[in-house]
C-alpha cells in the first residue's frame, strides 16, 4: 500500500503531542510515548468529519474541496466495495457474523493508509478516522451480538497496537450531528446498494455510540477536540453553517 513505504522511513520519535487545558484524557496522549511518525514531512493539520452513516459528510467534504488550500480524503469506501474481485462491504451486511471482521480488517488497514498518506496542502479534511472504525462500528457489531468475542478481542489487539505504535495525528473532530430518522431518509434516497438491508435500528445503534463517544465523552478517548455541527437543516443551510464554522474549523486546526 502507498503509506507502507512512508513507514519504512519512519522514526521512533517521542511523540508531543498538543493538549487542550482540560480536555478529556486522549487516546494518543500516552505519556513520552515513543511512536512511529512519518518522517521528512512538515506535521499539517487533521481535520476528521464524522457522523452517523448519510449524515452528510461527504457532502461537506465537496463543499471545503472547492477551498484550494484543503486536502479532502473521502472514505476509501471504493475499496471496501472491491478488493480484489470481493466485496467485503456487501458481505458484512448479509452476514455481519461472517463477515464483520473481514471488512472492519480492512477498514483499519484502509483507514491507517488514509492517516499515514503524504498531505499534499496546507490543511486536510478526512472523511471519519481509524478511531469511528472502531469505536462506532466494531463496537456496534460486538454489541449487538454480531460479531464473536474472538473477532472482537482480534480487532482490539491490532486497535491497540497501532494506537501505542504510530503517531495517528488528528487536530479536530467535526461531528455532524442528525437524528437517526434523517440519516434514514438520506440514505434511502442515496440508494446504495449494499444498504438497502440497513433497518431504523442500526442507524440508531450508530447514533448512540456517536453521542456516548462525542457528546457525552463517557464511552471512548478523545483522539482530538469536537466541534458539533447541527446537520438535520436541508443543504442550502447546511452550506451556510459550513460558511459560518469556516473559521473555527481552520483555527481550531491552528492555521
Ligand atoms: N443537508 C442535506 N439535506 C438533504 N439531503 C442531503 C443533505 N446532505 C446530503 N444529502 C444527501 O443525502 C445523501 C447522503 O449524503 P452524503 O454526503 O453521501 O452522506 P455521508 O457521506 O455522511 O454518508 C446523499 O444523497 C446527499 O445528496
Ligand atoms: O468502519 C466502518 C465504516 C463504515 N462502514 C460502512 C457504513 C456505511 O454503509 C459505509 C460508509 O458510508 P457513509 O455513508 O459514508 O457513512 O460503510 C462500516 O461498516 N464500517
Amino acid at each position: 500500500m502507498s503509506s507502507a513505504a512512508a513507514l519504512i522511513g519512519a522514526l521512533w520519535r517521542t511523540s508531543c503531542r498538543r493538549r487542550l487545558h482540560g480536555a478529556p484524557r486522549r487516546s494518543s496522549d500516552a505519556p513520552a510515548q515513543r511512536k512511529l511518525v512519518r518522517s521528512g514531512e512538515e506535521r499539517k493539520p487533521v481535520i476528521c468529519i464524522e457522523g452517523n452513516i448519510a449524515s452528510g459528510k461527504t457532502t461537506c467534504l465537496e463543499y471545503f474541496s472547492r477551498t484550494s488550500d484543503i486536502e479532502v480524503l473521502t472514505e476509501p469506501i471504493s475499496k471496501w466495495r472491491d478488493v480484489r474481485g470481493h466485496n467485503p462491504l456487501a458481505l458484512m451486511y448479509q452476514d455481519p457474523a461472517r463477515w464483520g471482521i473481514t471488512l472492519q480488517t480492512y477498514v483499519q488497514l484502509t483507514m491507517l493508509d488514509r492517516h499515514l498518506s503524504a498531505v499534499a496542502a496546507p490543511v486536510r479534511m478526512m472523511e471519519r478516522s481509524l478511531y469511528s472504525a472502531k469505536y462506532i462500528f466494531v463496537e456496534n457489531l460486538y454489541r449487538s451480538g454480531k460479531m464473536p468475542e474472538v473477532d472482537f478481542a482480534v480487532l482490539s489487539e491490532w486497535f491497540e497496537w497501532i494506537t501505542h505504535n504510530i503517531s495517528i495525528p488528528v487536530d479536530l473532530i467535526v461531528y455532524l450531528q442528525t437524528t437517526p430518522q434523517t440519516c434514514y431518509e438520506r440514505l434511502k434516497q442515496r440508494c446504495r446498494e449494499e444498504e438497502k438491508v440497513i433497518p431504523m435500528e442500526y442507524l440508531e445503534a450508530t447514533h448512540n455510540l456517536y453521542e456516548d463517544w462525542l457528546i457525552k465523552q463517557t464511552a471512548f478517548p478523545l483522539p482530538a477536540p469536537v466541534l458539533v455541527i447541527p446537520a438535520d437543516h436541508d443543504q442550502q443551510k447546511m452550506l451556510q453553517h459550513y460558511e459560518e464554522n469556516r473559521e473555527r474549523i481552520l483555527a481550531a486546526s491552528g492555521t
